[in-house]
């Protein structure tokens, strides 16, 4: 096992997804911490993890992390992080964290990530002082929509198949169409540009409808930031106002991390000043 300086505050933060685990190394355990270095892998190559790209890494005093994938895929991420002294935490969401009220009937049911990414999204809009409605958007193997009010209370959201999922279920459940990729257009004459702008505007319909839902609820415009691997995509053909962001997940583990590890790492910096440099 590596061992760990003794003033060491880094934090390796992991988001595991359902097609690929995405990874990140600060120098801290906060928002706004230095990211030392980041990765991603798809699911099926977590093996390679330890002897890859994390073979050279700083030992990490702190894992947290966010894990959709089933049992079997956090195991193997686990045998990867065995190398340090640092044993993972995963992320359950509670019925309340770091400024966000988990209105899910069975709170600790709700997705991780979706949690997380709801966590970074409040982070993100209280420093910069805006108290509004939000939607928060995540474009990856499954599309998510949540809403929180303007007193960071999740009221609800909604789960629909990602892009590639709605035109592999076309593909597998019909006989004529196939997956070959078109283009998006407002009027598709071709099957190929019919499948693909469908996926598309099934995804910018539904944030629509949940902006509308929100805004007729909270009597404001929301806010509508975006976030996830495929968000690039879908940006073009949004209908509703909305900033993409990159690492929603990310923003919300260093603020969990802040709440958890956060006086640890104050008393180690206060040790040794360098650590963490002055401003923090
Ligand atoms: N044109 C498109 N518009 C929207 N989404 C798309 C488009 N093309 C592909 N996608 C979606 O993007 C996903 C791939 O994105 P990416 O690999 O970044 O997901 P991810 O965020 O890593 O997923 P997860 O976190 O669930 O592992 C695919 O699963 C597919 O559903
Ligand atoms: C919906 C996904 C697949 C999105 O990644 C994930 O958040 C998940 O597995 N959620 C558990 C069920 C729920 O959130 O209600
Ligand atoms: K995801």
């Amino acid at each position: 096992m590596t061992p760990v300086a003794p003033h060491d505050t880094t934090l390796l933060a992991l988001d595991v997804g359902n097609t690929r685990l995405k990874w990140a190394l600060y120098d801290a355990p906060l928002p706004g911490a230095r990211l030392l270095a980041h990765g991603v892998q798809f699911l099926e190559n977590i093996e390679t993890l330890a002897e890859g790209d994390w073979r050279q890494l700083r030992a990490p005093r702190w894992v947290l992390g966010s894990i959709v994938a089933g049992a079997g895929v956090r195991h193997r991420v686990e045998e990867q992080l065995e190398q340090w002294d640092a044993p993972p935490q995963w992320v359950v969401p509670r019925a309340q964290e770091a400024g966000v009220v988990n209105g899910y009937d069975h709170p600790a049911r709700l997705g991780s990530d979706r949690w997380v990414a709801m966590i970074g999204a409040r982070q993100r809009l209280l420093a910069r002082g805006q108290q509004r409605p939000c939607i928060v958007v995540m474009v990856g193997t499954a599309v998510t929509v949540e809403a929180l009010d303007a007193d960071g209370h999740f009221l609800g959201g909604i789960i629909l198949p990602g892009h590639g999922i709605m035109l592999r279920a076309l593909e597998s459940g019909t006989a004529g169409l196939h997956v070959p990729t078109g283009d998006v257009r407002p009027f598709p004459t071709n099957t190929s540009d019919a499948l693909t702008s469908g996926g598309t505007f099934a995804i910018a319909g539904a944030v629509q409808r949940m902006w509308d839902n929100l805004r007729a609820h909270c009597q404001q415009d929301p806010v509508c930031l975006m976030t996830g691997g495929a968000g690039w995509k879908m940006a073009p053909y949004m209908t509703v106002p909305f900033e993409l962001v990159e690492g929603l997940i990310f923003d919300g583990l260093l603020t969990i991390a802040r709440e958890r590890f956060g006086m640890a790492a104050a008393a180690m910096a206060a040790a040794t000043p360098s650590a963490l440099g002055a401003a923090r």
